[in-house]
Parts: C-alpha cells; sequence; structure tokens
C-alpha cells in the first residue's frame, strides 16, 4: 500500500485544504456532516488508486460534486439494500420489486463508472507505453497479470465499493471520539508533533506528496503507537464491517463446550464482541491507551480472506488523522447529542456528525 502513500498524501492535502474553507464559512467553524467530505475523501483516493484517475472530489466546484456525490450515493443504496434484499424472500421481491431494482440500478452505475475508468486507463496507457516507476494502479497491475478485462471490471467495483464508506465512517468516528475525549486527542497531538520533527529531520516535510517522501511518511505514521491505538479502539467501538461469517467446510470441529458439525454456517458479529465487558473493561469508553498492550480483535477479518483492503485503509487513515489534528484541534459541535452506530450492512452513524474545527 506504500506504493500508494503519494497520492494518498495528495488527497489528504486537499481534504485538510476543503476543512479549512468549511469551517471558515461558519461563524463559529464548524463542518457540518463530516461524514459527507469523508466519503469524497474516500471517492478520491481509492479512484487514484484503482485507475489513476483524479476527480475533483473535495474541489469546490458544483458540477463535479453532483456527479461524484452520485457515485457515493450508489455505494450507500447498494450497502443499504444488500441488507434488505437479502432479507426479503424471493416470492416477495417479486411482488415488491422496488427494493431489488433499485439495487441492481446502483449496481449498474457503479459498475458503468468503473468500466469507463478502467477503459480510459487502459487505453492511456497502450498509448503512452511504459510506466515510469510510481506511476501505476489496480488496473495497471491487474492488466499485467493478463487478467482478462471483464475480470478487472468486476474485481475494480467491487473494490470501489469496499473502499469509500469504510474509511470514510472510521475517519468519522474516529475524531467524533477524539473531539469528545480532549486528552486522548492532546496525547496524540504530542505523538504526532514529536514524529513530525523527527521525520521533517530526515526525510522533509511531512505534509509532502512527492511519492518517496511520502511513502517514508506513511511508514513512519505506522509506527506511532498511539495512532494505531486509535484507529484499532475507533474500529473497536464501531467496526465498520459489525459481522462476519465462515463456513466449517472439512470436519466436525469443537469450541469449548460445542461441537459444530462440518458444513455449518458460523456469523460472528464483531461488534458483540468487542464491546464484551469480559474482554474489554468499560468496554463503551474510548480508550486507546488499552492497545498500548497487544489485544484481540478483528476488526478486518482473518486468514486468507481477510480484508485485502486493509494496509490501504490504515495508510489512508493514520495519514489524514496525522494530518488533520497537527492542523486543528476537534470539539463536539456545541449542543450536538450523542451520535449511535446503525447498520446497514456496514456499520455508519446513524445521525450525521457535525465537528468544531479550531485552527492550532
Ligand atoms: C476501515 C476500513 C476497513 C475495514 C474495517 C474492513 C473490514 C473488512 C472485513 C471484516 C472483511 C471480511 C474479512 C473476513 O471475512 O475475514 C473485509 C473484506 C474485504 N475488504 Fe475490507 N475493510 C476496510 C477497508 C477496505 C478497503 C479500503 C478496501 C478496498 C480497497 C477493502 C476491500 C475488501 C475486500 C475486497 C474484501 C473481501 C476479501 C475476500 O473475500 O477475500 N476493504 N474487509
Amino acid at each position: 500500500a506504500e506504493a500508494f502513500a503519494g497520492p494518498v498524501a495528495t488527497v489528504v492535502a486537499e481534504l485538510v485544504a476543503r476543512l479549512q474553507r468549511l469551517r471558515r464559512q461558519h461563524p463559529r467553524g464548524i463542518v457540518p456532516d463530516i461524514g459527507t467530505e469523508f466519503n469524497r475523501f474516500g471517492l478520491e483516493a481509492i479512484s487514484w488508486v484503482l485507475f489513476s484517475s483524479r476527480l475533483g472530489c473535495l474541489r469546490d466546484t458544483g458540477d463535479v460534486t453532483a456527479a461524484t456525490d452520485g457515485v457515493i450515493r450508489c455505494v450507500g443504496a447498494v450497502l443499504a439494500l444488500t441488507l434488505v434484499t437479502m432479507a426479503l424472500p424471493r416470492p416477495l421481491l417479486r411482488l415488491i420489486p422496488a427494493p431489488w431494482d433499485a439495487f441492481c440500478h446502483a449496481w449498474d452505475q457503479l459498475f458503468a463508472f468503473a468500466k469507463g475508468h478502467v477503459d480510459r486507463r487502459v487505453a492511456e496507457v497502450a498509448a503512452r507505453g511504459p510506466l515510469a516507476e510510481g506511476d501505476t494502479c489496480v488496473t495497471d497491475l491487474l492488466a499485467r497479470e493478463h487478467i482478462p478485462v471483464s475480470s478487472i471490471y468486476g474485481n475494480v467495483t467491487e473494490l470501489l465499493l469496499a473502499g469509500v464508506d469504510t474509511v470514510a465512517s472510521t475517519l468519522a468516528w474516529s475524531l467524533y471520539e477524539l473531539a469528545r475525549n480532549p486528552g486522548a486527542q492532546a496525547a496524540l497531538h504530542r505523538e504526532l508533533v514529536a514524529a513530525t520533527a523527527t521525520n521533517r529531520a530526515t526525510n522533509g516535510d511531512s505534509a509532502t506528496t512527492d511519492g518517496a517522501t511520502a511513502a517514508a511518511t506513511a511508514a513512519a505514521l505506522g509506527r506511532l503507537p498511539l495512532l494505531r491505538a486509535v484507529v484499532k479502539e475507533t474500529l473497536r467501538l464501531y467496526p465498520v464491517i459489525p459481522g462476519n461469517a465462515r463456513v466449517v467446510s472439512d470436519c466436525d470441529i469443537r469450541v469449548g463446550d460445542y461441537l459444530v458439525p462440518r458444513q455449518t454456517l458460523i456469523t460472528l458479529c464483531h461488534y458483540a464482541t468487542s464491546r464484551d465487558s469480559r474482554f474489554f473493561p468499560a468496554p463503551d469508553a474510548f480508550r486507546p491507551e488499552r492497545w498500548l498492550h497487544p489485544f484481540a480483535s478483528l476488526p478486518f477479518g482473518l486468514g486468507p480472506r481477510s480484508c485485502v483492503g486493509r494496509r490501504l485503509a490504515e495508510l489512508q487513515l493514520h495519514m489524514a488523522l496525522a494530518q488533520i489534528l497537527l492542523r486543528f484541534e476537534v470539539r463536539p459541535e456545541p449542543g450536538g447529542g450523542r451520535v449511535r452506530p446503525m447498520t446497514r450492512t456496514l456499520l455508519a452513524p446513524a445521525a450525521p456528525i457535525s465537528l468544531r474545527f479550531l485552527e492550532r
């Protein structure tokens, strides 16, 4: 994922500039509905990683935002309707076709978007000849393996679906909890300031977006214990994929006092286990320091089918949190109430999160 550190650093810089513009438009520095801004950030970053495409989601021009917000709405619709269409029995889907039709329509739109960008990139690379080092994207990597273009369309559409709301919600929840826990925010800020000073001495400006410097910065951020702990604690409280499943395929297995016959579908709920007081004392409290010692939680799953986007997601979260917190102190919106999570396939905030951003 560090190969994409340069693009991610550029998009993070655009996000910070946008937050700055938005906070200035409000008398008390409030940025309303940060989740929407982070979805735009997520789409901009994943489109660069997948297709080397720049969409301009974080610019102020209305046209671009309207078109790209349409893609974000399709991602949201697919996720929300996955649960509905899975829950409705087939005969009912025939009687009430609207959810299924809307689900297919949103998938078709996402597929058409991805296909357009893959076709453009394939044509561009064919016309340009060999690529410079560092100038690559997932489409190029798959094409180089001679994967049929129809499979590339399918794979990148899935990655597009997986790459927007996951990172956006986690970033929104991180800042929401840091705003409500000023002690944790101050400790993280101290860690970031110290690391930035060291990094600047060896690699130059930490906000620099050129590939090699950004990769060095990303690697350094990935080693910061409190930054990592903040992301882990956020995902413990708000595991963006709240449940997971596996089929016990080969043979019967014994788990504690239970015998699980082969071919059984087992589902596990991260949300419940990660808020279980037997494993996490004061389970609803945001305490990043609990992660400074190893502990168990599986927000990205486990094993060969665990999350392929994990490193990219962590890269984006570390870089975005670092740059946002170096620039702003984040506070709750005055009078803003508690925001609860809800499941719409992914775990998402049940209401928009608005925060106050104060320049440091
Ligand atoms: C905070 C961010 C994210 C979280 C918490 C997360 C979590 C997960 C989880 C729990 C799984 C199921 C793993 C299992 O069954 O063991 C999964 C699968 C997957 N994720 Fe993520 N994910 C995140 C971001 C991303 C991103 C950014 C991408 C794409 C760029 C992505 C792509 C995928 C794909 C393709 C799979 C299916 C893997 C397979 O079936 O082999 N994820 N993710």
